[in-house]
């Protein structure tokens, strides 16, 4: 029942997400003398696609993993993926994003999907929103802006453990290739997915 409630709603969120490539043409048209900002794509879902969203739920079945952690959560369509791989789990997922318009939209998404109670939603800036995150993270999910990848992994380190996986979206990126230069080799592997889009991480 619920499976079939976040199957429906995130259709539904990617066919309205066929319109994300004239918002961000707006977006990046309002930035032409500074900085892109979260808010010049505040109407743009920017999502992950549709395999990596069941790539993620078969990591979460398989690996049994129950405490998923999200950066970027946009209007909610790879949190519902990962909903839909909690509920076999019997999990819970944090998922934060930096602009209240986006989370609010994101809450309702949630709710028609039947899964508001496996999800705690945190606004604001997720260096903020994370901080004093105490619990073990089984998987994280790195899919915001990409200047804030390394400084939230190291501050979420502690938290990983020898199962962990970081799943990197935009592993291509500039900021993104930053993080995977930056982490010990030593300590951790990473492989490239997705004609190298996605990193994941593993201890
Ligand atoms: C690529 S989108 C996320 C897409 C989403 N994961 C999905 O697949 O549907 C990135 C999101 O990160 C948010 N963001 C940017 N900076 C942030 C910050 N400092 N803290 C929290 N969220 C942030 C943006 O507002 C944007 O909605």
């Amino acid at each position: 029942m619920h499976t079939q409630q976040i199957t429906n709603t995130i259709a539904d969120l990617y066919t309205d997400a066929k319109y994300d490539k004239l918002k961000m043409i707006k977006g990046v048209a309002k930035s032409a003398f500074r900085p892109l900002q979260p808010k010049d794509f505040e109407e743009a879902y920017l999502p992950i696609s549709n395999k990596q969203g069941i790539e993620l739920v078969q990591l979460i079945k398989q690996n049994n993993f129950k405490n998923i952690v999200e950066f970027g959560t946009s209007f909610g369509i790879s949190t519902l993926f990962l909903a839909q791989g909690i509920l076999e789990t019997n999990g819970h997922v944090i998922t934060t994003e930096l602009l209240e318009s986006k989370a609010q939209i994101a809450k309702e998404n949630f709710k028609k999907a039947g899964v508001e109670n496996l999800i705690d939603v945190r606004i604001g800036d997720a260096l903020e929103t994370l901080k004093n995150h105490s619990e073990p993270i089984d998987l994280f999910l790195l899919d915001g802006w990409m200047n804030l990848y390394q400084p939230l992994f190291e501050m979420l380190e502690p938290n990983f453990h020898k199962n962990s996986i970081i799943y990197v979206d935009n592993a291509n990126m500039v900021d993104s290739k930053k993080i995977l230069a930056s982490i010990s080799k030593e300590k951790y592997q990473i492989e490239l997915t997705f004609n190298s889009k996605v990193a994941i991480i593993k201890l």
